[in-house]
């Protein structure tokens, strides 16, 4: 993404003039509530409606701002699957999740034995029992739920998972289980997770790079052991002020100084 400007009559609500997430990366997008976070993640599907979007967004090869609907429908889902907050509200109550998970197969033109292995393997790889395609929405927990949400997405090839503050309505363990499955889907798979939150704690247990937010603009970006170990913008310090178990989850990188320590010239 290059020179995102989304605005809302005379507002900027986001302002982004870089961001790029590779195969096998996590990239945080952090920030206070409001500044521009999800606006900056919807954009990359084409999903803000009423703003006035400019820049240049590429997902693979395709150019989101000038692709046609068509073309836009296929990448949502099929090469990018957004993961947000309450899956159980977004599934189908009155379907068991095999269905839900067939019908957007078949959707894409898979059928038969063969979405039937795609569904197994992908609930598989988000650690749930096959045995689960059989439930309803309702006969789930929160982070299974979360869990299939994200196995739909592999299921359908995703490649890149962009994800609103997907356990923010989760427990801690639960959390955590989410965060551990993604960040092995990144290692094994080389997904590539776009991650919004505002829990710091949690990006430092997950994210590559971080980005951080405010009304808006970025202002701070950098990869996260540096960001978190040496922030250079005041409201980035504040922020993790605010956590204090930081210093424990990321440990610093030495300074390219301490690696000399003590090695005179
Ligand atoms: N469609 C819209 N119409 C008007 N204002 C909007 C619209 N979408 C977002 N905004 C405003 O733009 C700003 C950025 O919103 P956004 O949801 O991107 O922030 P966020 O950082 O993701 O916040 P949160 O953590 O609360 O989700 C907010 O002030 C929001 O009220």
């Amino acid at each position: 993404m290059r020179d995102l400007v989304v605005r809302i009559g005379d507002r900027v609500i986001a302002s982004v003039p870089e961001l790029d997430v590779a195969a096998g990366e996590c990239v945080a997008l952090v920030g206070e509530s409001g500044s521009g976070k999800t606006t900056t993640l919807l954009s990359t599907l084409g999903l803000v409606h009423g703003a006035d979007v400019r820049g240049r967004i590429m997902v693979g090869d395709v150019d989101v701002l000038t692709a046609s609907p068509a073309r836009l429908r296929e990448i949502r889902g099929s090469r990018a699957a957004l993961v947000m907050q309450s899956p159980q509200a977004a599934l189908n109550p009155t379907m068991r999740l095999g269905t839900l998970m067939s019908r957007a197969l078949a959707r894409h033109g898979v059928k038969g034995a063969d979405a039937r292995e795609r569904a197994e393997e992908g609930v598989r790889a988000v650690l749930l029992d096959p045995e689960i395609l059989r439930r309803y929405p309702h006969q789930v927990s929160g982070g299974q739920a979360q869990r299939f949400a994200i196995a739909l997405a592999l299921a359908l090839g995703a490649q890149v998972v962009l994800a609103d503050e997907p356990t923010s309505a989760l427990d801690v363990t639960v959390q955590a289980e989410v965060v551990a499955v993604l960040r092995r889907l990144r290692d094994e798979r080389g997904l590539a997770v776009l991650l919004v939150s505002h829990d710091l704690a949690l990006v430092s247990t997950i994210a590559d790079r971080v980005v951080v937010m405010r009304d808006g603009a970025v202002v701070e970006s950098g990869s996260a052991a540096e960001v978190f170990a040496r922030p250079s913008d005041p409201y980035t310090r504040e922020l993790i002020a605010a956590v204090p178990e930081l210093p424990e989850a990321v440990p610093a990188p030495p300074e390219p100084a301490d690696l000399h320590e003590g090695e005179g010239p």
